[in-house]
Order: structure tokens, then C-alpha cells, then sequence
């Protein structure tokens, strides 16, 4: 039973384990918790909110958790509610029959048919992105840039495009999306994650419903009022905006893009199992959160990554040319086969996203009592050695991404390590299937497992396999001397900053040169 599992000392008496959790760089405290407690960890939960809840790693209890029958386990009532909050009752703020009818669409549109005929999108604002950088770049002058930014720009050219297509040309005209660009930086800053502790308790004790939330928060904290009122309504004027501009081209139904897909698969739905308009709206403004500030963050990861480790960033340059010299010079495209078929690329992201991934940890609730199995028995208080774990319905887990993805019995000694060799055997043999709780890539939690799996995985691998490609072939980087590590700050999506330096929105500066003849 919970009671029994180990774990730390409550921090606070209004918010237990809770607030450290959310409010320290880099999943620090998870990461901690972990390696003292193992794979299944008590915390103290809210008051009023949860008595306990458990932070997990473990791969069988998680292989339980995600494989258990649809509904079973499933997204957190108060991770249900907020997103509710935010975007509508699209497909993450839904659960049950509804949340299995809207993701049928999402993922049909998704497919890997569907993901390869979406490339041109993703390389015209990939190269749109290298040409603007390389204006950045004169020469062979090093540069500094904050290339979250350029990151974020890149990512929502690519996604409004091969999602909606339609074209924000962020890129060369930021003006244009300066205000869907800003959106997403001041909503996760001010609605999720970090905050002062009291606020932090009055929040998540308001979205549990404790008093009426909405006039709750309004009380108890003004920003997060503001801007959830905010986003919802630019996030409602975009999808309106898309919908109008796609009937104007007389083009909706007719595109490659996922929302004539969606649109298209809707036409031929019976009246009961249709999306009402209403639906389609929220499934935009998810779509438009979900695979932006993800894909973006990822990257820019990946860059500094590239920054701190210069011999890995030029075997991997020397892979990109002696791929582009193999398909026949730089007039040729690389095609989704050409990505796949470089294995240094491959390796080098799966290994910058097990390091770092941009959801640290996510939440389940259970619908009913469950049992789950631990992978290696863990000595309780009681004194006895448990091999598994009863839990009570309605207990809050916290599915611990990082320390999944950190485990030493599943990546080695060197887990903690960048070694991105590690990843040039086959996968199996880095990785035996029956150590993971059945993830689709790489092994990896990152787009974790189970009814709630990123639809979206295929089409943001191939994104940043495109951006990546485009940027290491043009340009070295190298890190700003002097400056702090780069630190992700949890806010539902990471929002990454310099240590002891961070400003709001987040950054990540690096120094960029142009390649001569090659930029
Ligand atoms: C590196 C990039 C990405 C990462 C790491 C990522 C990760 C995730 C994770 C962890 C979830 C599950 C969240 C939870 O249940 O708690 C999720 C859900 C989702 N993602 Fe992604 N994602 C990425 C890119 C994308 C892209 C590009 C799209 C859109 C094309 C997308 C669309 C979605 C949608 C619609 C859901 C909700 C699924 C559901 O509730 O059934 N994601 N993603």
C-alpha cells in the first residue's frame, strides 16, 4: 500500500513534496528523489488536494500503467481541467469515448503516409530558416544569437504549414506572428509551473475544484487570470483566422495538411461520431500548443548540445556532407529516407532527448484500484520486501520522463552520460524491448506510451532531423564564454534558461559562423 513506500520528507505543510518538484531546474528534485528512493517514490501531495502521490520510473509498473485497459489510467483530473481552461475541450482536456473519437482523427492524419507528404512544408521553412540565419552570419564573422528564438520561429512556420496550411511566414516577417509567438511564452510562464509557493498552492488547490476556480485564481493571482483569458482568446482568433483563410483558397479538404485530413475524414463520419465545430476549434489551438513550443525546445536543446560537445557536432557535419555529396550536391532535397539513413543524426538526437527531455515528467490519475508490478522487489516501512504495489483509485502519479529515461539498469553505468555511441548498435541490443514500458521511439518516455501517446511523434522527428541538417551543414556553434548552463525550467513544457541569468520567455545564446560555401 502507498503508506509503505519510502520516500522524502515533506517540504511544506500547504504543499508536501509538490512545489519542490515543479519548482526545481532541470527535474533536480525528481532526479534526486529517485536515486534515493528507486523506480516507485511516496511524495507528499497537497494539502486538501492529495494526501500522497507517486513518482515513477519503474518500467513494469509504468508497462501496467500505460498497456492497462483505455481509461483504466489515463491524464490527471487537474491536468484534464487546466488544459480545459486553456484550449477547450480538445483532444488532452477530454478523456473517455470523447478523447477516443477526437484522437482517431489526429492520429489517421498522422500517419506515416501522411508524414511523409508532409516534408515540402517542413523544408521550406527549414530552408527558409537557413537563409535568414545566414543573413545573421555575414562572412565568417561569429555571431551571437538566441537561437530559442530562431528555434521558435522555424517551428511555427513548419507547423502551421504542414498542420494547417496556411503560412505565418514567422521566419521573414515575425512581425506577422509576433503575437502567436508571444502567446505561448507568457501562457506557460504565467499559468503552469513555477511560481512562489503560496500561489503555487492556491492554483493547483482552485483548478482541483476546491473553490470556483476561475473566480479563485482571479482572487488569489491576477497574471495567471489574465493570461489564461488571453490565450484562449488569441488561441480562439487563430483558428478562426485558419478556417477563414483555408475557405478563401478554397482549399479545405484538398491539401496534404492534417487539418484537411481531419476535415476530410470528418465528411465521411457518421452524425454521432462527427467533430462539431466547436471540437475542431479546440483540436487547432491544441495542435498549435502541443507541437510548437515541443519541437522548438527540442531543438534548441540540441543546439546547445551541439555547442558543449564540438567533436560530436563535426562527425556529425562530416555525415551531413558525405550524405549531401552521395544524393548528388546541395540542389538536391534530402528525402525522409535520407535522414533515416544517417546514423550518427539519428543517434546524436535520440541521445540530446534522453538527456534532456522537454517534458520532464507528466501526470496520471486511476480511474479504479489498480495493482502494479515492480521490476525489482523495494523494502517498504513496514519492513517487508514488495514486489508490488496496491493503489487506491484516484491516486496521482507522476510519470517521471527523466528518470525513466536515466534508469542505470536499462542504459547503463554511464546513464547520465552524453554518449550518443551508445545508440549505433541496433536498438534492441541497446535497449532489450522488455525493459521498456513500450514507448515508440528510441525507447525513450519522451512522447511516452499508452492512450495518450504524441500523435505527433513521426512529423516532429522529422522536423528536427530537417532543421538540424540545415543548420549543423551551414554553420559551427560554439557556446558564449562566460555564460551559465543552459537550465529547463518546468512550466507544464520546458522553458529553457541561462543559470542565474534567466529572463522571461527563456533563451539559449549561442555563437553561430557561417561555413564558407556552404551557409
Ligand atoms: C519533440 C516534440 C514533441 C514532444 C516531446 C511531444 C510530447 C508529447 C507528450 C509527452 C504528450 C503526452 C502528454 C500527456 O499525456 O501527458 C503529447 C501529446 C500530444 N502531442 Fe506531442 N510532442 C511533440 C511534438 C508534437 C507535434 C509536432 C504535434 C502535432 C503535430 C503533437 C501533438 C500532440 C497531441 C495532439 C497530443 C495529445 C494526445 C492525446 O491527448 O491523446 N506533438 N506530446
Amino acid at each position: 500500500d502507498i503508506p509503505f513506500i519510502p520516500g522524502p520528507a515533506s517540504d511544506s505543510f500547504f504543499t508536501g513534496n509538490m512545489h519542490t518538484l515543479a519548482a526545481a531546474p532541470s527535474d533536480a528534485a525528481a532526479i534526486s528523489y529517485t536515486k534515493t528512493h528507486g523506480g516507485i517514490v511516496k511524495l507528499n501531495g497537497i494539502l486538501g488536494v492529495s494526501k500522497h502521490v507517486l513518482l515513477i520510473s519503474d518500467p513494469a509498473a509504468l508497462r501496467r500503467l500505460f498497456g492497462a485497459s483505455t481509461g483504466q489510467w489515463d491524464s490527471s483530473s487537474r491536468n484534464l481541467a487546466s488544459i480545459k481552461s486553456l484550449f477547450g475541450p480538445g483532444v488532452s482536456a477530454v478523456e473517455g469515448a470523447d478523447h477516443i473519437r477526437q484522437r482517431k482523427f489526429i492520429v489517421q492524419a498522422l500517419t506515416p503516409v501522411q508524414t511523409r507528404g508532409m516534408i515540402d512544408s517542413v523544408q521550406d521553412a527549414s530552408q527558409s530558416m537557413r537563409r535568414m540565419l545566414n543573413k545573421s552570419c555575414p562572412g565568417t564573422k561569429p555571431v551571437q544569437l538566441d537561437m530559442l528564438h530562431w528555434a521558435r520561429r522555424v517551428a511555427l512556420d513548419s507547423l502551421t504549414m504542414f498542420a494547417f496550411g496556411v503560412s505565418l511566414h514567422a521566419m521573414e516577417k515575425p512581425e506577422h506572428a509576433h503575437d502567436l509567438l508571444h502567446t505561448f511564452d507568457s501562457m506557460l510562464e504565467d499559468c503552469m509551473g513555477k511560481t512562489s509557493e503560496m500561489q503555487y498552492f492556491l492554483r493547483e488547490t482552485a483548478v482541483a475544484g476546491i473553490y470556483p476556480s476561475l473566480l479563485g485564481i482571479a482572487m488569489t493571482d491576477m497574471q495567471f487570470f489574465r493570461s489564461t483569458m488571453g490565450t484562449t482568446k488569441r488561441l480562439t482568433q487563430f483558428s478562426e483566422w485558419v478556417r477563414k483563410e483555408r475557405e478563401e483558397m478554397g482549399s479545405l479538404g484538398g491539401g496534404s495538411d492534417l487539418l484537411s485530413s481531419l476535415y476530410k475524414a470528418n465528411q465521411a463520419e457518421s452524425a454521432k461520431s462527427k467533430l462539431a465545430d466547436h471540437e475542431i476549434r479546440a483540436l487547432i489551438g491544441m495542435v498549435l500548443f502541443a507541437g510548437h513550443d515541443t519541437v522548438s525546445t527540442t531543438l534548441a536543446m540540441f543546439l546547445n548540445d551541439m555547442a558543449r560537445y564540438p567533436t560530436v557536432q563535426q562527425r556529425l557535419r562530416e555525415e551531413i556532407n558525405a550524405k549531401r555529396a552521395e544524393i548528388g550536391g546541395d540542389e538536391v532535397k534530402f528525402s525522409q529516407d535520407d535522414y533515416d539513413s544517417m546514423p550518427y543524426l539519428n543517434a546524436v538526437l535520440k541521445e540530446s532527448m534522453r538527456i534532456n527531455p522537454v517534458l520532464g515528467q507528466t501526470f496520471r490519475t486511476n480511474r479504479a484500484a489498480d495493482v502494479l508490478p515492480l521490476s525489482e522487489p523495494i523494502l517498504c516501512t513496514d519492513g517487508k520486501m514488495w514486489s508490488e504495489i496496491a493503489v487506491a483509485g484516484g491516486t496521482l502519479v507522476v510519470i517521471d520522463i527523466m528518470g525513466s529515461n536515466l534508469r542505470e539498469d536499462v542504459w547503463g553505468k554511464d546513464a547520465r552520460e552524453f554518449r550518443a555511441e551508445r545508440w549505433l548498435d541496433s536498438e534492441e541490443k541497446v535497449v532489450p524491448r522488455e525493459k521498456t514500458p513500450g514507448m515508440v521511439y528510441g525507447s525513450l518516455l519522451n512522447f511516452v506510451a499508452g492512450n495518450r501517446t504524441c500523435p505527433g511523434w513521426r512529423i516532429a522527428i522529422l522536423e528536427l532531423q530537417s532543421f538540424i541538417c540545415d543548420i549543423v551543414e551551414g554553420f559551427k556553434i560554439s557556446a558564449v564564454p562566460g555564460n551559465g548552463e543552459i537550465v529547463r525550467e518546468f512550466h507544464g513544457v520546458s522553458i529553457l534558461k541561462v543559470a542565474g541569468k534567466p529572463v522571461k520567455g527563456g533563451e539559449v545564446p549561442l555563437i553561430l559562423e557561417a561555413i564558407p560555401g556552404k551557409a
